[in-house]
This record gives structure tokens, C-alpha cells and sequence, in this order.
């Protein structure tokens, strides 16, 4: 087998796309650019997420739904305003066998179109509310951009939820409430640590009311990259859509509901894939690996008799199902023909998390040997502590790969104050946290005041200026300093007074 032959620090676009292949997580579809087959590697991350997901937004009374795929060009007029900026991206079908469609319909990019019609429908009395659909699914935007997998494709598996409330408090509540779980996803399976934040009204969904959302961060490439949003909608749609309701309080009188929008999609196993993996090949956290474990016999040469071989397979099966009974997903790899290197190396190339090794030495000791993925670290566990040790070593594993991100991460999100100290941070493939008016045409300003200062590579690998900084998000956790009314924009053009501190970046 050839490993990953790109590496990580010299060339991360490639080594990316080496990695997601070899792994044998994506394959290209190579009919139409733009589309990636999801192999089981990345089905079994997918339906981790969705269970722990689904289990999650189930407890709080979400419903699922499924809609069609199609929406009419009649339902997308309702919300044309906001979107004539996606218009690009719209897929259409307008033949059926050799006939014109007489009204081509579009392929859902999102569900807002096909769903809130019948929202309208559906919502009659303040007693529908809170009213909480989810739906599963795939969505199509045509990308003009270079795609990539999982980070942008033409179409992507996500969730999307649609709610509906009395008012604006309660949609607040819950929009803060997907975004935690949207943070679970990342922190509690994928090891990977966010920042949590709203947009700036630049960078917000145009036809919602505000949006917050997850932000990670690639150290490979000093990147931000946005990992989910929960918007709340305000009265937008209903207004657009005609979803009210009878006031309690007032006879007669009619309320539009604040609705909430909310989405993750399978861009968070890119994310996952680009922070954790090494020239090996894909590092998985252990929570989400298909397999935690793989066990291999070493030791067993040609000298072996039979017997002995068969004694030691036996004990290897004996310590298989010990593992299998305490839960580890596990497997033994008694391929013939392969050494133990080429094991070794197949095995890491997948990233599975843990290699036991067992060999006749391992044997008389009574241990099973131990090489980490994440770390590489080596050891020996005693036979008779396998159940235990075998499920606490996952969990460090876990632990400690997080803790490595979240300390990556917060090493590069600089706090500055200083105008001058802004780019040479990004060139250092830093985030920063500025003092910021929060006015988008300051926000394009510092876009290109920032832009071109150094001939570093794009996530797709072409050399290109370096491309400017963008906000990220208005983090929800304000550092101390800035002073309202005093503490001006650090934007050298701009002479407005800073609002808040807001987290910039380059970025996907
Ligand atoms: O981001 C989410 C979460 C899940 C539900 N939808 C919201 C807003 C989606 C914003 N958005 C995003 N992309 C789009 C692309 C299009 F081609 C298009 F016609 C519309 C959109 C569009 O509305
Ligand atoms: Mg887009």
C-alpha cells in the first residue's frame, strides 16, 4: 500500500485530498465535478453524529419531517429578495423525458421554500407552538468556487431544522440551545474545539433576524471555517410566508411567529479529517472511529509449529472477545500474506485509534502491547486489565486529542490592539480579536486593506496573494478592554467608536 505521499506542512490541499481517498472515506464522482461518493468510513461518523444528534433535539420535542427535493420558482419568488444573492447556486430541472417542464423547478439548496408555505398551513393557534420540524437530508448548490470534499460540495448530506415560536425570547432560547449542541457535535465527538458567536450583520444569512454560529479553526493553514449556524429568522418568513397565529392576550388580534432556522451538515468530518490527521494518514477520535481498536498478531514466523501457532491464535480470539464484551469496537486482522508492518501502516493510514499488538513474548508476559495513534506512545497492558484499561485509554486518547486542538487553537486567536500587528498575526496563521465598529462596509475595508501582503497558498494549493481577513463571529465571550464610548475601531480608516470585540480571520 503507498501511504500519503503529500505532506501536511508542505502541501495541506493535497495531502487533504490524499488522506479523505486513502482512507477510503470519499471517492470522486467522476461524472460531474463537484460530487463526492461517501464510502462507510465516513457513513459510520455521519450516523454517529445524527444518533447523538437526533436523540438530542428529540428530547426537546423536535419532530422530523421529510419534504420533497423540488421547489417550485413560484415558492422562491416569496423570498427573492435575499435570494438573488444565491441565484448562481440554484440547480433547475427543465426537461422530463425529450418534454420541457412548462415551470422548471429548482433542486432544494435549503428547505425554507418547500417548508413555510405549509408552516402557514399548519400553524393556526398559539397552541401549534412551539412548532419544531427537522428533516434529514441533501441539499444542492451549484459552487462556482473550487469544491473539496465534505467542505464544499454541490451537494452535502446535513440536517435542517425549522421552529416556530410565540416570541422572540422563546426563539432566542432554543436558537442558543442548537448552537450547544452544535458545539457538543464538535467538542464531545469530534475532539475539535469552536468558538461560539454571533455573525455580523455582513456575514449573517440576509434573510434572518441574526445568526450564531460555531467557528473552528485549521492550524494547518491559520483558517477560520464556519461549522454550523442556528439562525433566528425574527417575523421574516412569517411575514413572507403568512404564518400567524391568534394572540393570546388580545381577541382578534393576529401575531406573525419568530421562527429559527438551524443546520449542520457532513462539512464537520472535513474539519474533523484537517485538524487531527498527520502524514500517516486520518487520526479519529475514538468516540466516533468505527474502529477503536485493531488487533494484530506479531511474532508468529515460520519457525512456529502449527501448534503453537494455533495455541496463540486461539488466546488472540480469547482476548478479541474480552475486548468485544467490554464494548470496544474491535477487530483482529489475520490477513495472510501482509507483515505486521504493512498492518501497521494500513491501520494508521484508516486512523483507527488504537493498535493492540499480541505476540508470543506479549504471550508470556501475559500483557497485549499498545501503540497510541494520536501519539504514538507504546506500552503494554496486562491481559487481565484489558476491560478496563483498554476503554480508559480510548477515553484519554479522546480527551487528549482535544486538548491539543483547544490549545492550538487558543495559541493562535491573538488578542490585538494594534493596527500594524494584524497582519504579520494572519501570516503567522493566526485568528485575531479586534476592536470593531461592526458596520459592513468597514468590514470590506479591512478586507482589502488586508489582503495580498503575503504569497501564501490557498486551501486549494494555487499560489495566490494572500487572501484578506473576514469576521468569523462576534465571539459571545468578550474579552475585558474595550471601553464603550472610547475604545475606538481598529480599522486605521474607519473613526467610528468599537462596538464589540470581533474575531476575524481568513477563512473557508
Ligand atoms: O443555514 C441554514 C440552516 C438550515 C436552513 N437554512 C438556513 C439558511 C440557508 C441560507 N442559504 C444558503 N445557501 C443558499 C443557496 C441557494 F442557492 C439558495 F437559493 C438559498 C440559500 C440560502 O437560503
Ligand atoms: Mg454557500
Amino acid at each position: 500500500i503507498i501511504g500519503i505521499t503529500a505532506s501536511k506542512t508542505d502541501n495541506f490541499s493535497q495531502w487533504y485530498q490524499e488522506v479523505v481517498l486513502k482512507a477510503e472515506m470519499i471517492e470522486y464522482y467522476s461524472e460531474i465535478s463537484g460530487f463526492f461518493i461517501m464510502r462507510p468510513a465516513t457513513m459510520h461518523i455521519w450516523n454517529t453524529i445524527r444518533k447523538w444528534f437526533q436523540e438530542r433535539i428529540e428530547a426537546m420535542g423536535v419532530e422530523e419531517t421529510n419534504f420533497p427535493m423540488f421547489l417550485s420558482g413560484k415558492s422562491l419568488e416569496k423570498e427573492k429578495d435575499h435570494i438573488d444573492g444565491f441565484a448562481p447556486e440554484l440547480a433547475w430541472v427543465t426537461k422530463a423525458g425529450d418534454k420541457d417542464i412548462e415551470v422548471p423547478i429548482a433542486v432544494r439548496p435549503t428547505s425554507e421554500a418547500a417548508m413555510y408555505p405549509y408552516y402557514s398551513k399548519w400553524i393556526r393557534s398559539h397552541r401549534d407552538l412551539p412548532f419544531r420540524l427537522n428533516q434529514w437530508n441533501s441539499v444542492v448548490r451549484w459552487e462556482a468556487k473550487q469544491t473539496t470534499p465534505f467542505l464544499r460540495a454541490r451537494e452535502f448530506l446535513w440536517q435542517e431544522g425549522h421552529t416556530a415560536h410565540l416570541t422572540e425570547q422563546l426563539a432566542g432560547e432554543e436558537v442558543l440551545q442548537i448552537l450547544e449542541l452544535y458545539a457538543g457535535v464538535y467538542e464531545q465527538l469530534l475532539a475539535v474545539p469552536v468558538v461560539r458567536g454571533r455573525k455580523t450583520e455582513a456575514e449573517k444569512f440576509a434573510g434572518g433576524y441574526y445568526t450564531t454560529t460555531v467557528e473552528g479553526y485549521i492550524p494547518s493553514n491559520g483558517r477560520g471555517i464556519q461549522g454550523a449556524t442556528s439562525h433566528c429568522l425574527g417575523q421574516n418568513f412569517s411575514k413572507m410566508f403568512d404564518i400567524t397565529v391568534e394572540d393570546p392576550n388580545v381577541k382578534g388580534k393576529h401575531i406573525h411567529v419568530w421562527q429559527n432556522s438551524w443546520g449542520l451538515s457532513t462539512r464537520v468530518i472535513g474539519v474533523m479529517v484537517m485538524i487531527h490527521g498527520d502524514d500517516k494518514g486520518l487520526v479519529l477520535p475514538p468516540r466516533i472511529a468505527k474502529l477503536q481498536s485493531i488487533l494484530i498478531p506479531v511474532g508468529l514466523t515460520a519457525k512456529m509449529s502449527a501448534e503453537d501457532k494455533e495455541k496463540h491464535l486461539k488466546h488472540l480470539d480469547e482476548i478479541f472477545f474480552t475486548l468485544k464484551k467490554a464494548g470496544i469496537r474491535t477487530d483482529v486482522d489475520l490477513r495472510d500474506g501482509y507483515t505486521p508492518a504493512w498492518k501497521f501502516n494500513d491501520w494508521e493510514l484508516k486512523g483507527v485509534p488504537l493498535r493492540l499488538e499480541f505476540g508470543p513474548k506479549d504471550a508470556a508476559k501475559e500483557v497485549v502491547s499498545y501503540a497510541r495513534r494520536d501519539t504514538g506512545e507504546k506500552g503494554t497492558i496486562p491481559i487481565a486489565e484489558l476491560t478496563t484499561k483498554v476503554p480508559e485509554l480510548l477515553e484519554t486518547i479522546q480527551q487528549d486529542m482535544y486538548n491539543k486542538a483547544e490549545a492550538a487553537y487558543r495559541e493562535h486567536r491573538l488578542q490585538l490592539t494594534k493596527w500594524e500587528e494584524v497582519v504579520p498575526a494572519l501570516d503567522a496563521k493566526n485568528v485575531v480579536i479586534i476592536p470593531h465598529c461592526l458596520v459592513p462596509d468597514c468590514e470590506d475595508r479591512i478586507k482589502e486593506l488586508t489582503t495580498g501582503h503575503s504569497d501564501e497558498t490557498t486551501p486549494e494549493g494555487q499560489k495566490a496573494p494572500s487572501m484578506g481577513m473576514k469576521s468569523l463571529c462576534i465571539p459571545f465571550e468578550q474579552p475585558e478592554g474595550l471601553v464603550k464610548g472610547e475604545t475606538k475601531c481598529l480599522n486605521p480608516e474607519c473613526s467610528r467608536l468599537a462596538e464589540q470585540w470581533c474575531m476575524f480571520g481568513r477563512s473557508y
